[in-house]
């Protein structure tokens, strides 16, 4: 494909930091948000204070000294009584200046300003009259109205009660789900979600598809959950637990489902991430809780998804804080099944994408003895998918679903749910009231491509677009095993300015050597044809070059596809290799290996070129074609280029190509570039 001009990739610099400063000292990274704990601490802290300040300021009244009722009423007799208010008997108040007031019993006099005295009831005084002649405010509490014993209360304890109602609120809030009922320990339940059998539309094995050999495995499960006597009377055991595996979006969640749809037994789902939280020691409880409530509710199934995010092998290096709280949930797992006996009825079901990284304790007898890969769909296998997905949708009469299987190799089941959603909805903008062929391909044509981009090139540009394409597209009629061309596009999409796709007949599961040198041979067309028609070359190869590369050094470092090599495995797989290149390559073998690789480069590069020149005419006819047309399908663009599909290399080389076969479902990561022109 043909890369914008701007394709060079600048790096991206953070605008507040100055070039060649040293990067900031955190070698993590930005810092992370506080966890919730310590937030939840915090809080706790501020809010003892408001209590404390609250208490201390508001509900102890201001200090008033007791005086003896006659002094009371000799100050009121020398009108030094600013103002006084009664309740009852009491009467509190303030003098004007301060008087000075000796308790009896004592030598010292006090200084007082603000006072409170009893008014004996057998005072037959005219206080009232004495201090309205000295203009003295009278203020009155009615006695049974004070109510100070409740008020003092509330005032008291009212934000301990707010303290004790928010830790409530936020350990039901943390329960959430399943362990709603929480309380204080709310923690520490389990936020499995809980379906069981009667609830709702049941997803049943009718809604998987193309994965039977997997469901085979589990229907097993399901029968004994059913007749658990027929099993035990034989002395037969079945597994505690079983897990799928297999690459996103093969349906392992809806075959868990199914599971539970099938065996009409309560069925707990949850995903591992949510049993780790900052508390350490809340995993494990959540474990204990959610085993707890499965038992009590036997026969049940546990489901428990994303295994991985809990089930890393221990003590790895990266020993950062939250590791311990992860071991600390998968021993608690662990325990958990060695404690089954078997009577239990209580299956656990775990999926993960990434069965070669757990943990090998899950994987001993009497845990997770069962595992069960769930691989990408073939051919029928997608047919029966499309079929599942179109059940609710009116799909017009000729539309061949089998034809849509055969261009869709390579997908998953959520890859087809999603094609057959995106037909739907562009039939409904297109206001048809049914979904028609033209709405698949070209659903199929955007998921695959990639979405239109409203850009447009200029004549130049768009000639040398054409002939970059063409060049891909022509090498990959001309070489022998290559994946037919499906379609040639110059019509800029996302990254791209155009698009060659190719994609093979029958389902991949291994590569040959002289397959893969074909890729190369292919994916370095476009420059060729750059090269052969004008004589230089520009920046839009690039994402082709780091596919040529990477197939290259897959070929050398791990599939031992060269003589300097040999067949050993010198390179870990892509996306596993140390960030620091401690992967334990010697010096002189990355030597050796980059020589390799640049060797075979090299010389698909020149074969590329000798190709295109000496099919030049064929080139140019294509490119012409392209360039008129913007868009060639299979057949359009084999005519072009004046190659008979049914005779083209590409078309029946396949499968007769002696070479090195490659380990089966091995995957090809890079290759799939080509395809989905990025
Ligand atoms: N074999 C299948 N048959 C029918 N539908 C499928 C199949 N595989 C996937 N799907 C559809 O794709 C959706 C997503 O699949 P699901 O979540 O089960 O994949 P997964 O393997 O669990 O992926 P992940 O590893 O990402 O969790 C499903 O809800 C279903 O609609
Ligand atoms: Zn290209």
């Amino acid at each position: 494909m043909l890369m914008p001009a701007d394709a060079p990739k600048q790096p991206t610099r953070h605008p507040w930091r100055v070039e060649g400063a040293p990067p900031s000292t955190d070698p993590e990274g930005p810092k992370k948000p506080r966890p919730a704990w310590m937030r939840f601490g915090w809080m706790l802290v501020v809010l003892l204070a408001i209590n404390w300040i609250i208490s201390s300021f508001l509900l102890s009244p201001p200090e008033r000294t007791p005086v003896s009722y006659t002094f009371f009423l000799t100050q009121v007799q020398s009108a030094n009584v600013k103002e006084i208010t009664s309740t009852g008997d009491t009467i509190e108040g303030e003098f004007t200046k301060k008087a000075s007031y000796t308790p009896s019993g004592e030598t010292k006099a006090e200084e007082v300003d603000r006072f409170t005295t009893q008014r004996p009831s057998f005072a037959d005084d005219d206080l009232f009259a004495k201090l309205q002649a000295t203009n003295v405010p009278v203020n009155a509490n009615s006695p049974d109205k004070s109510a100070p014993v409740w008020q003092q209360i509330l005032v008291g304890f009212g934000p301990t009660l707010l303290l004790v109602g928010l830790l409530v609120w936020f350990s039901r809030r943390a329960a959430a789900g399943l362990g709603g009922g929480g309380g204080l320990g709310g923690f520490g339940r389990s936020r499995a979600k809980l379906y069981q059998p009667e609830s709702g539309p049941r997803t049943t094995f009718a809604d998987v598809a193309g994965i039977e050999e997997v469901e085979q495995e589990v229907t097993e499960i399901v029968d004994f959950l059913r007749e658990p006597e027929k099993y035990r009377k034989l002395g037969a055991q079945i597994p505690h637990g079983v897990l799928l595996s297999g690459p996103p979006g093969t349906g392992k969640t809806l075959l868990a489902r199914a599971v539970a749809g099938e065996a009409q037994v309560p069925f707990f789902s949850i995903s591992a991430s949510e049993f780790i939280e900052m508390i350490v020691g809340v995993g494990a409880s959540r474990v204990r809780d959610l085993f707890d409530q499965a038992k009590k509710v036997a026969p049940s199934i546990i489901f428990i998804d994303e295994l991985d995010a809990i089930g890393r092998a221990r003590g790895g290096s990266q020993s950062l804080g939250g590791n311990d709280e992860r071991e600390q949930t998968l021993n608690q797992i662990l325990t958990e099944m060695d404690g089954f006996t078997g009577s239990e009825g209580v299956v656990v079901l775990a999926a993960t994408n990434r069965a070669e990284i757990l943990d090998s304790a899950l994987l001993r007898p009497g845990r997770f003895d069962r595992r069960v890969t769930v691989s990408p769909p073939d051919l029928s296998g997608r047919r029966a998918i499309l079929a599942v997905h179109t059940r609710g949708v009116p799909v017009a009469e000729g539309v061949d679903l089998d034809a849509l299987a055969s261009s869709t190799p390579g997908m998953v089941g959520a890859d087809l749910k999603n094609l057959v959603n995106e037909a739907a909805l562009l039939a409904a903008r297109r206001g048809h009231d049914q979904v028609l062929t033209p709405d698949f391909t070209d659903a199929l044509e955007k998921i695959m491509l990639g979405t239109v981009r409203g850009i447009m090139l200029n004549p130049d540009e768009k000639e040398r677009t054409a002939f970059h394409e063409s060049g891909h597209a022509l090498l990959g009629m001309l070489t022998p095993g290559a994946d037919p061309v499906r379609k040639i596009s110059i019509i800029p999409r996302g990254q791209a300015l155009g698009v060659t796709f190719q994609s093979p007949s029958t389902d991949r599961y291994g590569y040959s050597a002289k397959y893969l040198r074909g890729r190369i041979i292919g994916a370095l067309g476009g420059r060729a044809a750059e090269e052969v028609v004008y004589g230089d070359m520009t920046t839009g190869a690039e994402s082709d070059l780091d596919q040529v590369s990477n197939i290259a050094r897959q070929m050398v470092g791990r599939w031992g596809m060269s003589d300097a090599i040999g067949p050993v495995t010198v390179l870990p797989p892509p996306g596993q290799e140390s960030p620091l290149g401690l992967d334990g390559v010697a010096p002189a073998t990355k030597e050796l290996i980059d020589a390799e690789v640049r060797k075979i480069v090299e010389s698909c590069y020149a074969e590329a070129l000798s190709l295109l020149r000496s099919h030049r005419a064929q080139l140019d006819g294509l490119a012409q074609r392209l360039l008129a047309a913007e868009t060639l399908d299979e057949s359009d663009a084999y005519a072009a280029a004046g190659i008979d599909r049914a005779s083209a290399p590409g078309a029946v080389a396949r499968g007769e190509i002696p070479g090195v076969s490659v380990a089966p479902g091995l995957p090809l990561p890079g290759l799939s570039d080509a395809a989905s022109g990025r």
